[in-house]
């Protein structure tokens, strides 16, 4: 095999073609015309004066993290719009936090969500058919069902995160076990999630998940290496840089198509007559067929289409959740106050695990406040995003801006800063470090006061408080927004507006729920140092080697219940 690759590799018709093909894209690369308005500065620009806007993007690779600084500082924090050079896509203009309000006012006939996703992930050929993001079907049905049944899926949840996390971590309560943060995160995020896409048992079958796994591992890899070929050339290159993503695809669906083919079976005869004996599993293929019926939309319940559309929605939760997660695991328990915070958690876990007698509830894990703060506060700190809200400018007239009065033509690509604003002192008192009670502190002092108030027992949580006056009224809305589900202009982790993350609510209960069954059942020595993120473009990834030692705690059961 790996003289078969050197064979061909080092061919002279391949490397010429490699040489040419390398040639013309950064040609054409460098004529491209730049679709961003002249009024707005760039950063990151070079003084040479020999293609300054083509240098800037190629170097700025190498430099992300200085000019996110340099604009957020020259710019953004004095209201003003800059041009950041992009090295995989159009320069995008970043706009200032205090104008994202009116960017998401905008109508989608003015800036659109979803052509910025179909241009960003290549939809016309990293998912395998076009049509998956030409008509994000699966966005709607997790927008739709997915945070209305949030509450019934607790117990598959819950279920699951214990056997993914029981079955990697073991029961023994003497020796310790070095485990792999990165990959058993991976793994356990991926069973998690996909008891909710798929349902048991295909949510724990290794094949389909590792196939999965790497499924959205070639769409990170082909997006980066198509946002590198010329357009007139992708039509040729497309299919054979995706040939790995539709070989994934194709293993997936040995496993999904049989179970979509039995469902579908199942709905229409219950559809024909509503008194067939079964119940439909509450799952994203349930949701996704009901949906389709219900619109009469025939293509949607091809049984293609439907294990097609599987792999973006595993693509949108895997990595995305198992980033923040690593990143938290590794915030929580390092530094000088580990032993602290972990006790402190710790304590939050079993009384309301003891409350609830281990059957959650949404109720009992609104409880969770400072397991909801270190998790928003890691989102903050280590969060993998630089820019968020990301929008394209579909409108022929373009995007103008009230105050400043350019005009962002039709094609550009439009963003908010997430990276420097999540970093803010003015916004943040000590940005730059790592305080797991942050948004938690203040929720917890209102709920004392409440409780003290009066005679009653304390609500379950800061919102279920009866409000006096508007500055009351203020106060309970301001506690609310310290969620980690809270979206806003200071808080950009899940994006903002119509387009926020569906996944959001599903997430943070996870994830809270996964930190509570590790904090019940076991010891986690406390890493000397966290380990670094690393830049990587403009990715900011976790230490994907990093171990942490872990152990059953003597007091655990044995095995799960
Ligand atoms: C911690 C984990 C996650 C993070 C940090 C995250 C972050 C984001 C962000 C930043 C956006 C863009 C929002 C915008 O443009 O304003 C987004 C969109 C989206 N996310 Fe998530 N996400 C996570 C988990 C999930 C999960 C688990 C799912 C699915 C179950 C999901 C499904 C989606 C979908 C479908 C969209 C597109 C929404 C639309 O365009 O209307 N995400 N997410």
């Amino acid at each position: 095999m790996l003289s078969l690759a050197v064979r061909i590799l080092t061919n002279p018709f391949i490397l010429i073609s490699l040489f040419i093909t390398t040639i013309i894209s950064i040609i054409s690369w460098a004529c491209k015309p730049t679709l961003v308005p002249k009024e707005i500065p760039w950063v990151g620009k070079p003084r040479s004066r020999i293609f300054p806007r083509t240098t800037a993007s190629l170097l700025c690779f190498f430099n992300v993290r200085k000019i996110f600084d340099e604009g957020y500082r020259k710019y953004s924090q004095y209201g003003k719009a800059y041009i950041y050079p992009s090295y995989s896509g159009p320069p995008e203009v970043i706009i200032p936090r205090c104008d994202l309000p009116w960017l998401l006012d905008q109508p989608e006939t003015v800036v659109s969500s979803e052509a910025l996703q179909r241009d960003l992930m290549e939809g016309q050929y990293a998912f395998t058919d076009p049509q998956l993001l030409q008509f994000p079907f699966h966005s709607h049905i997790l927008v739709r069902y997915l945070t209305r049944r949030v509450a019934c899926l607790l117990p598959d949840i819950w279920d699951e995160l214990q056997h993914a996390i029981s079955t990697t971590w073991g029961f023994n309560n003497v020796e310790w076990r070095d485990i792999c943060v990165w990959d058993n995160m991976m793994s356990i995020i991926a069973s998690t999630s996909n008891r909710m896409f798929v349902g048991k048992p295909l949510c724990r079958n290794e094949d389909y998940l590792s196939n999965a796994i790497a499924f959205a591992n070639d769409v990170t890899l082909s997006v980066t290496a198509l946002s590198l070929v010329p357009s007139f050339l992708k039509p040729l290159l497309g299919p054979l840089i995706t040939l790995p993503n539709h070989y994934h695809y194709h293993r997936t669906a040995r496993h999904t198509l049989p179970i979509i083919k039995d469902r579908l079976m199942h709905m229409r005869r219950k559809q024909f007559d509503p008194t067939y004996k079964w119940t439909e599993p509450n799952d994203y293929i349930t949701w996704h067929i009901q949906q389709a019926m219900s619109e009469n939309i025939g293509e949607e319940l091809d049984p293609i289409r439907i294990a097609r559309r599987l792999m973006p929605i595993n693509f949108a939760a895997i990595h995305t959740t198992a980033l923040t997660i690593t990143n938290a695991i590794f915030d929580i328990f390092s530094g000088p106050n580990a032993s602290f915070v972990v006790e402190s958690l710790r304590e939050e876990a079993e009384r309301v695990y003891a409350e609830c007698n281990g059957h959650w509830t949404k109720d009992a894990a609104a409880k969770l406040l400072r397991l909801d703060s270190a998790l928003r506060e890691s989102m903050r700190l280590s969060g993998f995003l630089t820019r968020s809200v990301f929008r394209k400018v579909v409108s022929p007239d373009g995007l103008t801006h009230p105050r400043e009065g350019w005009t962002i033509p039709q094609g550009a690509w439009v963003a908010v800063d997430v990276i420097s604003t999540h970093h803010d002192d003015s916004i943040y008192d000590f940005a730059g470090g790592y305080d797991p009670f942050r948004f938690s502190r203040p929720r917890e002092e209102a709920l004392s006061t409440t409780s003290s108030a009066s005679n009653t027992p304390p609500p379950s949580t800061p919102q279920d408080s009866t409000c006096d006056s508007a500055s009351d009224k203020d106060e309970v809305l301001w506690l609310k927004n310290q969620g980690m589900v809270s979206t806003s202009d200071t808080f950009l982790g899940f994006g903002a507006g119509r387009h926020s993350c569906p996944g959001r609510f599903f997430v943070a209960h996870e994830l809270k729920m996964l930190l509570v069954y590790i904090l019940i059942n076991y010891d986690i020595e406390p890493m000397a140092q966290r380990p670094s993120n690393m830049w990587f473009g403009t990715n900011i990834l976790p230490d994907m080697k990093a171990t942490i030692r872990v152990r059953r705690r003597k007091g655990a059961s044995p095995e799960d219940v």
